[in-house]
C-alpha cells in the first residue's frame, strides 16, 4: 500500500509554479501522480491565511481524486486541514513528537543515510524520503547529492522500508532510481517546469510503473 502510493510523489509549493498551482496540480493528477506534498517554502512562499487558503484548494482537488495530501513541516496546518499526513526533515520537530500529535496519519521523514533511516523507523515513520539523489534546483540548503549508491546501500540493509527518492530526478534518471531499489520518485521541477505538465507526468508515471514491474 505505502510502496504503491510512493510511485510518483509530486512535491510542490506556489514558488515552484510558473502558473496557477491549482492548474498545475490538476494536470499532474490527470497525468497519474500517486501522492502529493504541499511544500510552501523558500523565498516568496505564502504564509498565514493565504498559505492556508491555497492548501485548502489543493487538498480539495486531491480528495476528489483520492490522492493522499501530505503537508511539509507544518504540523499545525496538517492538523487544521485534516490532511492525510505530514513530511518532516531531520531538523524539524522531532519525528517521535510529530507521531504523537498526528496519530495514525502518514508520517514521512527526510533521510540522507542508513543511520537516519533507522532513526526514522524508530519514530514509526510510514516512509522515508531519501535525497538529494542528484543536484537539485528546488531546495536552497540541500545537502551534497548522495547518488544511486545510497539507495542501493540502504535497500541492502533495510529491505522493507517504504523509500521514495528525491532530488534532481528526471525522466532520464527515473528508471535507474527504481532499479537501484526506490519504491518511487518524488519530483518538483520535473513536473512544475514541464512545457506540457500532463504529458510529462504521464511519461514519468509510465516509466516508474514499468521499472517497478521489472523489479
Ligand atoms: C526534504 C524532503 C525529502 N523527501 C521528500 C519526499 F520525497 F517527498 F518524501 N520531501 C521533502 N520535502
Amino acid at each position: 500500500m505505502m510502496k504503491q502510493k510512493l510511485s510518483l510523489y509530486f512535491v510542490m509549493g506556489s514558488i515552484d509554479c510558473t502558473k496557477d498551482p491549482l492548474a498545475v496540480l490538476d494536470e499532474a493528477i490527470k497525468g497519474g501522480i500517486t501522492m502529493f506534498q504541499f511544500r510552501e517554502k523558500g523565498k516568496g512562499a505564502l504564509t498565514g491565511i493565504e498559505k492556508y487558503r491555497l492548501a485548502e484548494k489543493l487538498l480539495e482537488r486531491c480528495r476528489m481524486y483520492n490522492i493522499p495530501f501530505i503537508v511539509n513541516d507544518d504540523v499545525d496546518l496538517a492538523l487544521a486541514l485534516q490532511a492525510d499526513g505530514v513530511h518532516v526533515g531531520q531538523e524539524d520537530e522531532v519525528a517521535e513528537r510529530v507521531r504523537d500529535r498526528i496519530g495514525d496519519k502518514y508520517l514521512g521523514v527526510s533521510v540522507h543515510n542508513l543511520n537516519e533511516v533507522k532513526k526514522a523507523l524508530a519514530a514509526c515513520a510510514d516512509y522515508v524520503g531519501l535525497g538529494p539523489i542528484f543536484p537539485t534546483v528546488s531546495k536552497e540548503d540541500a545537502k551534497q547529492a548522495c547518488g544511486l549508491t545510497m539507495i542501493e546501500h540502504i535497500r541492502a540493509h533495510e529491505k522493507r522500508v517504504p523509500l521514495v527518492a528525491i532530488g534532481g530526478i528526471t525522466e532520464q534518471t527515473a528508471k535507474q532510481v527504481i532499479e537501484a531499489g526506490a519504491d518511487g520518485i518524488a519530483v518538483i521541477s520535473a513536473i512544475c517546469r514541464a512545457e506540457h505538465i500532463y504529458e510529462q507526468t504521464k511519461r514519468l508515471y509510465e516509466m516508474v510503473m514499468r521499472a517497478k514491474q521489472k523489479g
